[in-house]
């Protein structure tokens, strides 16, 4: 029997890394695993319980308290803390401005990387992780590792087309553009493990592709490499 497929896709924020690992996993029937959503998780815990975001010690200490569980299904993902469902509040504005401090403390990572993991090896038929360190730090072996691109201006165009879409007021362009690009510098700014490109990953400039033809560039990438090995 062939090895379980493992798919690795990280990239700065909004180059369409969770839309398009959902719709891959789906086509290959794979897992599909959102390690930003644990990390969002692990910040929602930290400020739903009164510690310091911003006092690495504080969130050290507290990094193996919260229980966070992942759903599998591409078609539903779902993320708990402590039991109670978290998919909504750890999309908040309070909860994207907290995030990059949170996982940058060490014992942070430790905790999620090993929850990443044990995922991975806990999905037989194989699993698609999408993140900032997962070709570089979390499944160095991967079979098939992608770094997602775009440039600023698309990314912030598609944050604004999104919250417009879910009835948001209409949005400022350039100060979603700069909460991007400032969120992005903290990522790999970081000491452990920083949003980086591995050097085996290859890279999709998605600025001018339709996201039905990113996800089709990418099944391409998975099925060359599956061929081939
Ligand atoms: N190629 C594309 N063309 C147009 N819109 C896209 C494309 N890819 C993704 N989008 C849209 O851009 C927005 C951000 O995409 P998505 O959430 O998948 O990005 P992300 O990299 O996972 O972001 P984050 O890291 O912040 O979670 C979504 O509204 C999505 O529908
Ligand atoms: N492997 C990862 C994934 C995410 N992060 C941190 O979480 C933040 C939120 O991620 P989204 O994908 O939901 O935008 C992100 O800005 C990083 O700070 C990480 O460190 N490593």
């Amino acid at each position: 029997m062939s090895n379980p497929v493992i798919v690795a896709i990280d990239g700065p924020s909004g180059t369409g890394k969770s839309s398009t690992s959902k719709a891959v996993a789906a086509k290959l029937g794979l897992s599909y695993l959102d390690t930003g959503a644990q990390y969002r998780a692990m910040t929602w815990w930290m400020l739903s319980n009164g510690v310091d975001v911003n006092d690495s010690a504080a969130v050290a200490t507290a990094a193996e308290k919260p229980v966070i569980v992942s759903g599998a299904d591409p078609a539903a993902p779902t993320i708990t803390v402590d039991g109670v469902d978290a998919s909504g509040p750890i999309r908040t504005q309070e909860v994207t401005a907290a995030v990059s401090a949170v996982s940058a403390v060490p014992e942070v990572r430790t905790r999620l990387v090993g929850l990443q993991r044990d995922a991975a090896a806990g999905a037989p038929g194989g699993i698609v992780v999408e993140g900032r360190d997962i070709g570089t730090t979390v499944l160095p072996d991967a079979t098939v590792k992608i770094f997602l691109t775009a440039s600023a201006e698309a990314r912030a165009a598609r944050r604004g087309g999104e919250l417009k879409a879910t009835g948001g007021a209409q949005v400022d362009l350039v100060a979603t553009r700069e909460a991007l690009v400032r969120r992005d510098a903290a990522d790999s700014g970081r000491k452990t493990s920083p949003l980086a490109k591995a050097d085996d990953a290859i890279e999709v400039d998605t600025s001018e592709l339709t996201l039905d033809q990113v996800i089709e560039c990418v099944v391409t990438l998975i099925e060359e490499k599956r061929a081939a090995s």
